[in-house]
């Protein structure tokens, strides 16, 4: 539902060396071949044709061989005057063209030599010698669009001579969070616990700032997001925090569908009197998709569309947050980002017990790893609803409600990374 009708993603062309991670708006075409010179695939020999009898050789040069003289020698990068004729050869060097005239090319290993004749015990195959064109043809389709560029893709992509490259565009991703009582770590309000009064028992510290401050909590859901937002390939565009204020969130959702094409919210989800972002969704002009979702955490993410613009206003507790992000709002940022939406998921065995059964469908913080004998996953302990619950999880544990599985049976693991 979510992904149908979203916007196109746009192109653009960036440096080759900026391009890791990004993933290719259009299919690559080799503008010529690879490599783009024949050359030798070892140390060694390029032979001219045989003859019969090589005339007066240097004594201790026996065998069976066929017997050339040296003409030079043809170091990579080169490109010496030398014709090879009838029962000549020249030492060359790996990765350098073979002079005119050559037939073969021998390791230097299956070669006997005294000065400057050789003894080649018969002709090697050709496969010392690679053709111009051998591993990319001028021409061929060598990347797919789509791809996502890695070390291997970009260089190929350099071995074609390739100095930029066109790609998807990131998705830009407006992060709004919502919540009168959220200060921004990093703003001019201060630390919550610098100006902590005297006289406050330690351990109900945090959320005073004075005497009568108002109880506040660091804006941590936005940190949170952006970090997920980016590891799903999209841009963040920062819109908060805003206070829960339905004309105050109208007017930042109104201009954050101008700017991106996505706009995630999180806070204000749970549809009390002091929650405004479904109100404030539809005030922008957004078609409610959905204010719940049968899930735990999760349950209260509200979705909208407004023309090719989503809005998602994800839940302000923040591992719900992040699950939310994880479930919903990465594919859809993937998706305008021109990759593969779908979350990655597989069976994988318990090595523990599930605690308890849900009611709903729940997702479970987890560690799934490769074992000898398949994949394997373990539940984190539970921890208060706080985001510490979420670290060290790579993988998320999809528990069908009313179920609890013990150790060795199988479940559905979503990984996250
Ligand atoms: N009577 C009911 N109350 C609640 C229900 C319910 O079903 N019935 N659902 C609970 C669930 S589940 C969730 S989730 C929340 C929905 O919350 P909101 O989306 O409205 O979020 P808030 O009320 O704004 O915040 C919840 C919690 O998270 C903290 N928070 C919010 N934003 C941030 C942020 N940016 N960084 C860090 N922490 C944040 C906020 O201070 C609250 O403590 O409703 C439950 N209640
Ligand atoms: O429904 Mo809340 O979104 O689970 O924590």
């Amino acid at each position: 539902m979510l992904l149908a009708g979203l916007k196109q993603p746009g192109r653009v062309k960036v440096k080759l060396e900026e391009s890791a991670g990004r993933v290719l708006a259009a299919a690559v075409t080799a503008p010529g071949p690879f490599p783009p010179f024949p050359r030798s695939l070892v140390d060694g020999y390029a032979l001219g044709p045989p003859v019969a009898d090589p005339g007066t050789l240097p004594t201790g040069l026996a065998g069976p061989g066929v017997i050339y003289r040296l003409l030079g020698t043809v170091p990579a990068g080169s490109n010496p005057d030398i014709t090879l004729s009838p029962g000549t050869a020249a030492a060359i060097f790996t990765g350098a063209r073979p002079p005119a005239g050559t037939v073969a090319i021998v390791p230097r290993e299956l070669v006997g030599r005294r000065g400057d004749f050789i003894s080649v015990p018969g002709l090697p195959p050709g496969r010392y010698l690679e053709l111009a064109g051998a591993e990319v043809g001028a021409g061929e389709e060598v990347l797919a669009a789509g791809t996502t560029l890695g070390p291997a893709e970009i260089g190929l992509l350099a071995a074609l001579g390739f100095r930029e490259v066109l790609v998807y565009q990131r998705p830009r991703v407006v992060l709004a969070t919502s919540g009168s009582e959220l200060l921004d770590p990093a703003g001019k309000a201060g630390s919550l616990l610098k100006s902590n009064p005297a006289g406050i028992p330690a351990g109900s510290q945090a959320g005073y700032r004075g005497v009568n401050a108002p109880p506040c909590i660091y804006n941590s859901n936005f940190y949170t997001l952006a970090a997920a937002v980016e590891a799903a390939g999209g841009r963040v565009i920062s819109l908060g925090p805003l206070a829960d204020n339905l004309e105050e969130q109208v007017r930042a959702y109104r201009s954050a569908l101008e700017e991106g094409d996505l706009l995630l919210a999180t806070g204000g989800a749970g549809g009390s009197a002091c929650d405004f972002t479904a109100a404030a969704f539809t005030r922008v002009g957004g078609e409610v998709l959905f204010t719940e979702l049968n899930i735990r955490p999760g349950r209260r993410v509200i979705a909208a569309r407004s023309g090719e613009k989503l809005m998602l206003g994800l839940p302000g507790n923040p591992p719900a947050a992040l699950v939310a992000c994880y479930l919903l709002a990465r594919p859809v940022i993937r998706a305008l980002g021109g990759r593969e939406p779908a979350p990655v998921t597989f069976p994988a065995r318990l090595t523990a017990a599930i605690d308890r059964p849900r009611v709903e469908r729940a997702f479970l913080w987890a560690q799934a790893r490769a074992s000898g004998s398949g994949w394997e996953v373990t539940p984190l302990p539970r921890r208060p609803g706080g985001i510490r619950a979420a670290i060290g999880a790579n993988a998320l544990i999809d528990l069908p409600p009313g179920t609890a599985p013990g150790p060795g049976e199988e479940v559905t693991v979503v990984m996250l990374s």
